[in-house]
């Protein structure tokens, strides 16, 4: 049985996404409140594995956990994109007269800023999770408050759901991380290759220092999905470049990285995995 730690409740979308990307497996959540805590579980027994939100279609990338996982020593072992869906739901007793506030993951209250625009007289709360926000609302009966959560959160919980779907947009996804201890990553992986990887540098000062790296990978057909870049605290004006490639030649990639070494700083392999190609349904 695989051990995943998570940040969130069972019922948050981490929850669901430990469910889907090891679908047919036997695994244990180990839910924590932090996603420093999820890191420090696996650095504290490096049989746990994680999974981590780094970005979303909508609110966009979680900055911090590109540097929890660089910081970390963990490696990626593969993605998992979920199509996140949002209702609101309150305590069955509650109805649209009675609720006040609306309490939620900041990200998740970013994905249905439209909604809530549309809902002045709800207070807008950010706690740690979706899923939590709902379990802490039914376990401690809070009259007047709602929570912004998946259906099946709502449901689990034993709470009434007010309105589905209030998402922005319904090409609303969240990507996930799988992270793991180095050279324990191969129990994770499939037989199949890896076909992508996650790099992080920084660079030099330099005209065309960022364009050079860039032609090098286009030389070797490599294909560039993400760029971010993050400040690096202490260094005024300078960046880390966290790079998200895919391929289908894993040698050219070896490769193309050897290429790219001499001109960047503290060039790190953050993992090499297999993409998700799934295309989740709208
Ligand atoms: O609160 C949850 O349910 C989570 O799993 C957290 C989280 C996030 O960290 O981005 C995961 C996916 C959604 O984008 C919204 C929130």
């Amino acid at each position: 049985m695989k051990t995943i730690a998570i940040q969130g409740f069972e019922g948050s979308f981490h929850d669901i996404a430990a469910h889907g990307y090891f679908a047919g497996e036997d695994i244990r959540l180990i839910c924590c409140a932090t996603f420093e805590q999820v890191f420090e579980n696996i650095r504290r027994s490096p049989d746990i594995v994680g999974l981590v939100a780094i970005e979303n279609t909508i609110a966009g990338s979680l900055l911090h956990n590109y540097e929890l996982l660089r910081d970390s020593g963990t490696t990626v072992a593969g993605e998992y994109k979920l199509r996140i869906s949002h209702c609101i739901c309150c305590l069955p007793e509650d109805s649209w007269e009675t609720v006040a506030e609306v309490h939620s993951h900041p990200v998740a209250l970013m994905q249905c800023r439209g909604f809530l625009a549309n809902h002045p007289e709800l207070k807008a709360v950010e706690a740690e999770d979706t899923a939590g926000s709902a379990k802490f609302i039914a376990e401690n009966k809070c009259r007047g408050w709602a929570a912004i959560c998946s259906r099946q959160a709502a449901e689990m919980y034993g709470m009434k759901v007010l309105e589905d779907q209030i998402e922005d947009n319904k090409h609303n996804f969240t990507r996930f991380l799988v992270v793991a201890t180095p050279g324990r990553e191969g129990m994770l992986r499939t037989c199949r290759e890896t076909d992508k990887a996650s790099l992080v540098f920084s660079l030099p000062h330099e005209e065309g220092s960022l364009s050079q790296v860039l032609s090098i990978l286009s030389f070797y057909k490599i294909n560039l999905t993400k760029i971010q870049s993050l400040p690096i605290i202490g260094h005024e004006w300078e960046y880390m470049f966290y790079v998200d490639v895919v391929y289908n030649s894993a040698t050219r990639f070896c490769q193309c990285v050897d290429a790219i070494m001499p001109l960047t700083k503290e060039l790190k392999i953050l993992g090499e995995y297999r993409h998700d190609g799934t295309n989740p349904t709208i």
